[in-house]
């Protein structure tokens, strides 16, 4: 199939690599310096389109696409304030997309199993959650958005918990927000540890990359499945259909 690549940075270009080792064409590829590309016959020629570039362009960009009548799959993280008003556009016809705060499949494996153990702890008060994610130092944003995934599933699980948090010097923390805490070291391509302390024990759960292939696979596989499709989807939509495991992702 063919694929335009937004955002021509260290995703976008292992994108590139994987897709075309995968039998798919790259027909365009945009990044900062041209962003008037959406205009083009190639851009608009596109089956789906991979985007994966800042906080502050991924709107713009998810709508540029949109209004070329290309479908976009979007891994970037930090601007979905927004993705409400982007999936009701989706519903209403103007748009189609697939978005995950992340890709790898081991991670959306990881989300389901944190679902699991929360359901559990709801009715184990005396474990109290607490997350970590840790990420190279070029990382924008805060917390990682696959860590306000997980928390969120998580809260919806736990009665006792209503929020997420992060750490500020002199403020104590909420009883009823789950903390997440940040780490940015080196070149750490994403890890995220969730535990669950009681005075006697520590349950951990822990998802490390050992590199953004993970990431970069899950997208181009992502684009695939979306050729063809119409609306608004999620990884989870996509992964109900290879899991016989009733009730992991939807
Ligand atoms: N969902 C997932 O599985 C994953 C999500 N991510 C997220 O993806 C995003 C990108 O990550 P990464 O590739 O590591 O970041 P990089 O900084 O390496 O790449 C971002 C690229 O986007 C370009 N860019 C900036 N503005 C625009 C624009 N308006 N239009 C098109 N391109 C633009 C940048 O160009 P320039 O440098 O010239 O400004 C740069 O080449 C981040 O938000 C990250 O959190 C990352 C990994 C996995
Ligand atoms: O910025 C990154 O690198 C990553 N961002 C995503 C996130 O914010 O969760 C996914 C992955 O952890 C890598």
């Amino acid at each position: 199939m063919k694929i335009a690549i937004i955002g021509y940075g260290k995703m976008g270009h292992l994108i590139e690599t994987i897709a075309k080792e995968r039998g798919n064409k790259v027909v365009c590829i945009i990044d900062a310096d041209n962003t008037d590309d959406f205009n083009t016959p190639e851009f608009k020629s596109a089956d789906v389109a991979i985007e994966f570039t800042t906080p502050s362009t991924a709107v713009s960009n998810i709508l540029a696409s949109f209004a070329a009548g290309v479908p976009v799959v979007v891994g970037t993280t930090g601007w979905t304030d927004s993705l409400p008003d982007i999936k009701d556009m989706c519903e209403k016809g103007a748009g189609t997309m697939l978005w995950a705060s992340n890709f790898s499949i081991g991670v959306n494996l990881f989300m389901a199993f944190n679902r699991y153990v929360a359901a559990v702890m709801n009715d184990f008060p005396e474990y109290s959650p607490e997350m970590t994610e840790i990420h190279h130092i070029h990382k924008l944003d805060h917390p990682s958005g696959t860590a306000i995934t997980l928390a969120d599933e998580l809260i919806g699980k736990v009665d006792r918990l209503n929020r997420w948090e992060e750490p500020q010097p002199g403020k104590t923390p909420n009883d009823h927000a789950l903390m997440i805490n940040h780490v940015r070291e080196g070149e750490v391509p994403g890890t995220h540890i969730i535990s669950w302390d009681s005075s006697v024990d520590t349950i951990t759960l822990r998802h490390e990359a050992k590199s953004r292939v993970g990431f970069a696979l899950g997208a181009v596989k992502a684009a695939e499945w979306l050729k063809g499709r119409k609306g608004f989807f999620s990884m989870a939509d996509m992964l109900s259909e290879v899991t016989h495991t009733k009730g992991l992702f939807v």
